[in-house]
């Protein structure tokens, strides 16, 4: 084979040995600098192809979409833990297919629009919750961020506080984060290993794995079962009744199936991305005062100070759909999009690439290509004013092909309409580290894994205004202070 470049492998192992273990896309930028921007490794002879650029992004992973589709067997996530049925592992076929249909059309236009009044509501409850002074605002993040998705799919109303599902979903989360760790579980490489006696010495993974199976088990069935047998409490409009509306509450086992696996994969795809935009999102407001104060600017000269923003404003708030871009963009929630694998040998700029190879997009080099986005690790929103070429390659934050992610409009509507009322309503203060020290652009450190987070920090949320605290107040039902 005549493949492409990259790190000198080592017999047997290959690039094992090279292989990052935080915050990989920084090391595959620089592979890409001294290689060239598509990079061959393989681990003990399983071959991966880096991608560093749009452009090839979109000429494989879009352009011949019916090779490059399928995902990686994961033995420690998928098969010992159980992730292997939700729809993010799911291999290329017509299970997959069925979800991704019965996704489409329930969680897109012209069917989202039903779920506006959600979003909206979520977001005006959140942001009354930042108000309580604590300068913590990641609990109330995440609880939007969850409340939000599990009452849209499910119909179930999470508590304010401290809810078990929530949790659940926080749990499941880290677990599936350290499962689908790339190169952290020998299993993967040697998958007969899946077979040894839990008591063998080394065997711990086995034990670990049943753990978390147990978890992600409860976290598939029971806000499924609670929805069925909950029909008669629900009120909302919601994806799961939907379905048991047209099957008379009892849907046939196949589509049964279907349902369950694509209503976890929206909890379980949309939950924490959305909660680390959102971060990101308040992170840039502190350290970008002038941005802050050019998106209230704005929502206070179309919308003025006697209505809140609503999701049917968007067209007008062009600066704050443009934060919402770069909220996604600076600090991308997946940097690393999951293997694409490739089903059969293909060529591509004079080299061979083999069938089986897990084609791995750098969606954070992509994001900060300095010919895209000038100055990429500014917060600028102003990049996508005017600018339909920045405007479309930022959609690379959603992934490629027939695997981009089926929930872009549900995450950018709640995106949207969380900054909106945000910046309507309240003023963000800079971001302090665990320590107090005011945190920097510059450097900073966010986590490594499928989902990436902000390193911690505190910042202030208060009220712009007597007006917007009413407004605001009122709206979730709560105008005692006003
Ligand atoms: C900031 C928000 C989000 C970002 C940046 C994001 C990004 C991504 C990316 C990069 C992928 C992989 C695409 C690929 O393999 O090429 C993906 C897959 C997926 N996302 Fe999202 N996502 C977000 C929010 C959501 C939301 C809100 C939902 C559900 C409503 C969702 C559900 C899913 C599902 C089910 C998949 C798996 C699709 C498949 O493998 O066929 N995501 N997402």
């Amino acid at each position: 084979h005549k493949l492409p470049p990259g790190p000198k492998p080592l017999p047997i192992l290959g690039n094992a040995l090279q292989m990052p273990t935080q915050r990989g896309w920084l090391t595959y930028a620089e592979w890409a600098k001294n290689h060239g921007d598509i990079v061959y490794v393989h681990i003990f002879g399983q071959p991966l192809v880096l991608l560093n650029t749009l452009e090839m992004a979109n000429d494989l992973l879009v352009k011949r979409s019916l090779i490059y589709s399928d995902r990686a067997r994961m033995v420690m996530a998928g098969e010992l833990a159980g992730y292997a049925e939700e729809m993010v592992f799911s291999n290329y076929g017509d299970r997959l297919r069925d979800m991704r249909k019965l996704f489409h059309r329930e969680l897109n236009s012209p069917g989202l629009d039903k779920y506006w009044p959600l979003h909206t509501d979520a977001s005006r409850n959140f942001v009354r919750n930042l108000w309580d002074g604590s300068n913590q605002i990641e609990e109330h993040v995440i609880n939007f961020g969850g409340s939000l998705i599990l009452e849209a799919v499910y119909g179930y109303h999470a508590a304010p506080k401290n809810d078990e599902w929530i949790k659940l979903s926080q749990d499941v989360m880290k677990s599936f984060t350290s499962a689908s760790e790339p190169g952290a579980w020998l299993v993967d490489f040697i998958p007969a290993l899946r077979y040894i006696p839990k008591w063998f010495p080394g065997a711990g993974f086995r034990i670990v794995a049943e753990v978390w199976r147990d978890e992600h088990l409860r976290f598939v069935h029971d806000p499924y079962f609670w929805s069925k047998a909950n029909q008669d409490r629900v009120t909302k409009p919601n994806f799961a009744t939907t379905v048991f509306d047209e099957h008379a509450g009892n849907p046939p086992a196949k589509v049964e199936e279907c349902l369950r696996w694509t209503l976890t994969s929206i909890w379980g795809g949309g939950a924490d991305t959305t909660v680390s935009t959102i971060m990101s999102f308040f992170l840039a407001m502190g350290m970008f005062p002038d941005v802050q104060r050019r998106g209230q600017e704005e929502i206070d000269r179309v919308i003025g100070s006697n209505r809140l923003p609503e999701i049917s404003d968007r067209e007008d708030l062009p600066f704050i759909e443009a934060i919402s871009r770069e909220a996604l963009r600076w600090n991308p929630v997946v940097p690393m999009a999951p293997p694409h694998k490739l089903t059969q040998d293909d060529e591509y700029l004079g080299y061979e690439l083999p069938a089986g190879s897990l084609v791995l997009v750098n969606i954070w080099s992509i994001l900060h290509d300095e010919k895209l986005f000038p100055d990429p690790f500014d917060f600028k929103p102003d990049r996508f004013i005017d600018n339909p070429v920045a405007s479309k390659a930022v959609s690379a934050a959603f992934g490629f092909g027939r695997r981009i992610c089926p929930g872009v409009q549900f995450a950018e509507t709640s995106i949207f309409i969380a900054i909106a009322t945000a910046l309507a309503t309240s003023n963000i203060s800079n971001a302090v580290d665990e320590t107090g020290n005011p945190m920097s652009a510059v450097d900073l450190k966010y986590s490594s894994g499928n989902i990436s987070h902000p390193p911690p920090f505190r910042c202030g949320v208060k009220p712009r205004s007597i007006t917007a605290a009413c407004l605001l107040a009122a709206s979730v039902a709560d105008a005692s202070e006003c």
